[in-house]
């Protein structure tokens, strides 16, 4: 049977931290509303003497909330405890957690204090909170850069004045995982009470290594994590729950241990506080980033058609995303453009596959991503006639003293009987107008646009463009329709597509459509 980690979530107290993530009161409920789905088993609602406003969201959440416990933090002095203990007064599962900073560096220059007092004073606000809460957590603030036989002394004299929890700060973030395993280690083996408290871990990522550090320390045989949704925190940030409470799950064959947490609630609640705070995670984030379960290249996506676990070691089900994202682009292969273009509606094999591949990889190169609308506009093409132009190339110069001009080459027949006619024109409205008159000039029509649309097929800077035109031709009206990357070039094909309408004749009358608008 697996061993059951405690999830302290601080996201509401050291994630606030984190500067431009401060939170309103109406935001911090819905928060611990979204952290008691997830099933964290202690929300730390906030720092209640730190101001009024802070002191107003952890009564609320400790009135709100039920089935978790709500801790209020407090410095080690009496005014700091009792207001953290008034405003846990509401809650099912009140817990006080009261900190001293314990380091030389703390001692000596921040709190003034040598090592007697130091232990005087943890010692009086263990006992102070345990007056007012039976559930107490001490932390020995920079503990990871404590003596160790001092850590002992002061852990020792905290659990033997009521704390039943002692939780283990790394907070500037400057411990390795072997460093926090024996800071654990060393508790676990010269503490002779230390059975009599859970030990907690509280790791920064000043180093990049708040998630493993926190690891370590369940390895050495502590019991429970404190972390934050999307590892937010001050500075680098605290260990991101959403990659420990993973981590344990996944390689729950080597920690043989779990949480309660609700794996799938992770991504909701991870783009919830992201919305609140406005502080995006980056594409690439363990568990939660856009990316985490996204497979461009060629070979990982023909793995995943084959079989997920060839490159997914979780299922992205399991954490909240509804599927893994086969994401086109120019690392892509056959095998993952086949798939996706047969679920669009358009199955393709053999020599189709080929021509539509390789027209697929020259989008590519001029795309970041090639999105399903781009696939339709590549399939969903009528093949050309013998009497049917397409465009070869375009120059387009305009300058603002001076008129455009326009040179197209255009192509048509049948493989291998083509013909390619080139032709300028110099004048015109503009550089569209200039390039749909030299269009004219090639194909020997003379065109009317009487309608003319451009707008973005699919997302993104690198987007496609299509181009829409009605253009009359001997008293009838001809639709063209053009796509690509270059906004000219698509209006450009889309008045030849309109050209090789009025070649083959048989529009409907001009004014007859007139009319019936
Ligand atoms: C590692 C951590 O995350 S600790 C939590 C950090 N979080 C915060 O600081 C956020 C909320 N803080 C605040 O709103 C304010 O700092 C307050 C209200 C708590 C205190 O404000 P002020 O009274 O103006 O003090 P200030 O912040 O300037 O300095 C902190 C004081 O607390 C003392 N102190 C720091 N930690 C402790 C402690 N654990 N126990 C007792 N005293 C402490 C410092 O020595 C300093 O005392 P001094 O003024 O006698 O030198
Ligand atoms: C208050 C304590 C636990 C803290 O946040 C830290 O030491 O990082
Ligand atoms: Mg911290």
């Amino acid at each position: 049977m697996s061993r059951q980690i405690t999830i302290f979530d601080t996201t509401l107290r050291d994630g606030e931290q984190s500067p431009g993530c401060s939170m309103n009161l109406a935001e911090k409920l819905e928060m611990a509303q979204a952290l008691t789905d997830l099933r964290v088993d202690v929300i730390e609602a906030g720092f209640p003497i730190a101001s009024p406003g802070d002191f107003e969201s952890v009564k609320a959440i400790a009135e709100l909330v039920k089935g978790v416990q709500v801790a209020g933090l407090a410095r080690c002095n009496d005014k700091d405890i009792d207001r953290a203990g008034e405003a846990l007064k509401g809650a099912e599962a009140p817990r006080i957690h009261v900190f001293l900073a314990t380091s030389a560096i703390h001692r000596e220059f921040k709190l003034k204090m040598d090592k007697e007092e130091i232990l005087r004073r943890a010692v009086e606000g263990v006992k102070r909170a345990r007056n007012l809460c039976d559930n107490v957590e001490f932390s020995p603030e920079d503990a990871a850069r404590t003596e160790l036989d001092f850590l002992c002394e002061v852990v020792e004299a905290a659990i033997k004045a009521g704390a039943t929890t002692v939780n283990i700060p790394d907070t500037v973030g400057y411990a390795t995982p072997a460093h926090m395993y024996n800071h654990i280690k060393t508790l676990v083996d010269r503490v002779p009470n230390i059975d009599k408290a859970v030990i907690s871990m509280h790791c920064h990522d000043d180093l990049g290594m708040a998630v493993a550090n926190s690891l370590a320390g369940i390895e050495a045989g502590a019991g429970q994590i404190e972390c934050t949704m999307n590892g937010i925190g001050e500075r680098a940030g605290n260990c991101a729950l959403e990659e420990v409470v993973m981590a344990l799950r996944t390689r729950n064959d080597f920690y043989n241990a779990d949480t309660r947490i609700d794996a799938t609630r992770l991504v909701p609640t991870s783009r919830l506080l992201s919305g609140i705070t406005g502080m995006e995670a980056p594409r690439n984030k363990a568990i939660i980033g856009r990316n985490a379960f996204a497979h461009e290249s060629g070979i990982h996506q023909d793995g995943m058609l084959k079989e997920p676990t060839t490159y997914e070691i979780m299922r992205p089900e399991d954490v909240g995303f509804t599927k893994t994202d086969l994401v086109l682009g120019k690392h892509s292969g056959r095998a993952a453009l086949a798939d996706r273009l047969k679920a669009l509606g358009h199955p393709v094999q053999g020599e189709t596959l080929v021509k539509v591949f390789d027209a697929f990889k020259r989008l590519a190169d001029k795309k970041k991503e090639v999105y399903d609308a781009d696939l339709i506009a590549l399939v969903d093409k009528r093949s050309p006639t013998e009497r049917d132009w397409s465009l070869v190339s375009y120059e387009v110069k305009t300058h603002t003293d001076d008129p455009p001009s326009a040179t197209v080459t255009l192509r048509r027949g049948a493989e291998g009987k083509t013909e390619e006619q080139t032709d300028t024109f110099f004048g015109g409205d503009g550089p569209l107008d200039a390039l749909f008159r030299a269009v004219e000039k090639v194909t020997g029509l003379q065109m009317e646009v009487r309608d003319y649309r451009v707008h973005s097929v699919t997302k993104g800077k690198d987007a496609q463009g299509e181009a829409n035109i009605e253009a009359v031709c001997d008293g009838r009206l001809y639709r063209g329709r053009g796509v690509s990357t270059d906004t000219v070039e698509a209006s450009t094909k889309a008045f030849i597509a309109a050209a090789n309408g009025a070649l083959a004749g048989g529009g409907p009358p001009a004014d007859v459509r007139r009319n019936a608008v």
